[in-house]
């Protein structure tokens, strides 16, 4: 790992994620909203899934970038909106450090804001989230692996003794 703060990897794959998602709708599913913001772009899937469940048709993006993989760089916001988010559900993967949430927090104060996964430090700076994992954790998501051919072990071992 590249980063000296990140010690294990908590790996998430699709059919993990989309029931998760599904679980933090049921928390949801009362409430009524005019609309979904996505924080991109990990936000972007989890918005969509919550809007299949909620029946919500309007979305909106709040386009920021911060991360390069691990390393955290400035915080850049590519594209706001327009309103203070009143009546608006607010949809991120995860909070962190809870700079972006900081940041979406200031753009849309009244929006409802959750995310799928929260680490400590963050979790303060979100209404709602499904999955707490540890500060020291890389959440490592499905749309950033694949899937490869792994080596049976004797022959893994026939090449450690070569
Ligand atoms: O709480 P923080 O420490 O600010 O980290 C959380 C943010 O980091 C990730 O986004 P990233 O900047 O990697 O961009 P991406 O969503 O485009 O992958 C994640 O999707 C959150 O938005
Ligand atoms: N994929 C991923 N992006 C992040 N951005 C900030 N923290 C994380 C994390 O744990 N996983
Ligand atoms: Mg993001």
């Amino acid at each position: 790992m590249s980063v000296d703060r990140y010690h294990q990897y908590f790996v998430i794959s699709w059919d993990q994620l989309h029931r998760d998602v599904r679980s933090l709708c049921q928390q949801l599913v009362e409430r009524d909203f005019e609309g979904i913001a996505a924080v991109t772009r990990g936000g972007l899937i989890p918005a969509a899934l919550i809007a299949r469940e909620l029946n919500v048709r309007l979305i909106d993006t709040v386009c920021i970038k911060s991360y390069e993989h691990m390393d955290q760089g400035g915080l850049q916001v590519l594209k706001g909106i327009d309103h203070d988010g009143a009546r608006w559900l607010l949809v991120d993967d995860l909070v962190d450090t809870g700079r972006t949430a900081r940041a979406v927090r200031d753009m849309l104060p009244r929006a409802h804001f959750v995310t799928v996964y929260a680490k400590p430090e963050g979790r303060p700076l979100v209404d709602q989230y499904l999955v707490e994992v540890p500060q020291d954790t890389w959440i490592q998501f499905p749309w950033d692996m694949g899937i490869t051919y792994v080596e049976p072990l004797v022959d893994q071992l026939r090449s450690q003794q070569e």
